[in-house]
């Protein structure tokens, strides 16, 4: 990744709350400076992306994921195009296909090219940089709505409050343009004095959840405790879950959602001993033209993942989802800006994404 970026481009840590993403204007040219994932929770490092290659690397290391933030990425990547001169068609297609499973990069890419198509070439780049903003106050706005739909969720599946929340991966401000999807549900809860517990699943091999989900959890003084992906099995034995919430990265149209690896399992042991299974997720995460969960892509990334951070012997092949997929009927309700899905059927996610 470093070899992207000039060492003039890795600004040094920052002690400020910084955003995952913002756009600048120096005098020298628009960038994307991004908060460096990859580098947390121990360094807040900004990596400030000069050109569309650099934001592809960003994005194919995860110094910037989540799906939500993915759609914002591509939107802003392709304002980056328009605003430096190059080819919008050729960057949109570079964004588009950093990464295969999240809906949102294309989704947000092909808002941009749309917005620059229209306005022609002369008022292109100021008409995608509006669109690209327009899209990051939407996301912003749509984790507020969700905070809201899932704590009156939750509120009649488990009247009383006091909630001990399991939950998988990052899902909080560092995927989105505001407090983020299913964390966002449980710093709402946390501040209205709700949350007992928020159980943090590491989250393998990547770790989102020990770096990302504590790093935000800790920041927001929320009473956290983190486990083995494998330790969740027997909190839900011993009756130490009420709910699960979790982010998704793409919703087909019959409600199969894949989500970071690790969530199908949850969900298998959530129906297993009577505990709500909840996906929290903005409308532009549902994917309509993708039937059913077969025919989502699931990427694959390098074993190294893996076996690095084993460390197996040299030579150790290993294989590394970054997501599975989770089908409708093992899924409560799906919680969206919209209003809240359940029980998932086709017809109720049409009808939330207002088709
Ligand atoms: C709600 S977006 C967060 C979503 O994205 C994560 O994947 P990655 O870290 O590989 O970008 C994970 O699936 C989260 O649920």
């Amino acid at each position: 990744m470093g070899d992207h970026l000039a060492q003039s481009d890795v600004r040094p840590e920052n002690n400020g709350a910084i955003p995952a993403l913002r756009w600048e204007e120096p005098p020298e040219g628009p960038v994307l400076v991004l908060l460096d994932q990859t580098r947390l929770p121990h360094e807040e490092v900004e990596l400030v992306c000069t050109d569309v290659q650099a934001l592809v690397g960003a994005i194919r290391s995860l110094a910037v994921r989540g799906a939500p933030l993915l759609g914002l990425a591509g939107a802003y990547g392709v304002a980056l195009a328009a605003a430096r001169g190059y080819d919008v068609e050729d960057a949109a297609e570079l964004l588009a296909r950093a990464r295969p499973t999240a809906v949102n990069l294309e989704y947000g890419v092909r808002r941009a090219v749309a917005a620059y198509r229209e306005a022609g070439v002369e008022r292109g780049p100021a008409a995608v940089l509006a669109e690209a903003k327009a899209l990051h106050a939407e996301d912003a706005a749509a984790s507020t709505a969700m905070a809201g739909h899932g704590a009156g969720l939750l509120g009649e599946l488990l009247p009383g409050g006091g909630y001990r929340i399991l939950t998988h991966c990052n899902t909080g401000a560092l995927v989105s343009g505001g407090e983020g999807t299913a964390l966002a549900v449980v710093s709402g809860l946390h501040r209205a004095g709700e949350l007992r517990r928020l159980w943090v699943d590491e989250t393998r091999p990547l770790l989102q959840g020990a770096r990302l989900t504590a790093y935000e959890a800790a920041r927001a003084g929320m009473p956290y405790t983190l486990l083995a992906d494998t330790a969740a099995g027997s909190l839900f034995a011993a009756g130490e879950v009420d709910v699960v919430l979790v982010g998704a990265d793409r919703i087909a149209a019959d409600g199969a959602t894949a989500n970071k690896v690790g969530t199908y399992p949850l969900a298998v042991l959530a129906r297993h001993h009577g505990v709500p299974f909840v996906v929290v997720a903005p409308v532009t995460t549902v994917d309509l033209a993708t039937p059913d969960g077969a025919s989502i892509e699931v990427e694959q990334r390098p074993g190294s993942e893996v076996t690095d951070l084993a460390p197996s012997p040299l030579g150790t092949q290993a294989y590394n989802p970054a997501f599975d997929v989770t089908p409708p009927d093992l899924i409560t309700a799906i919680v969206t800006e919209n209003g809240v899905v359940s029980p998932v059927t086709p017809e109720g996610l049409a009808s939330i994404c207002g088709k």
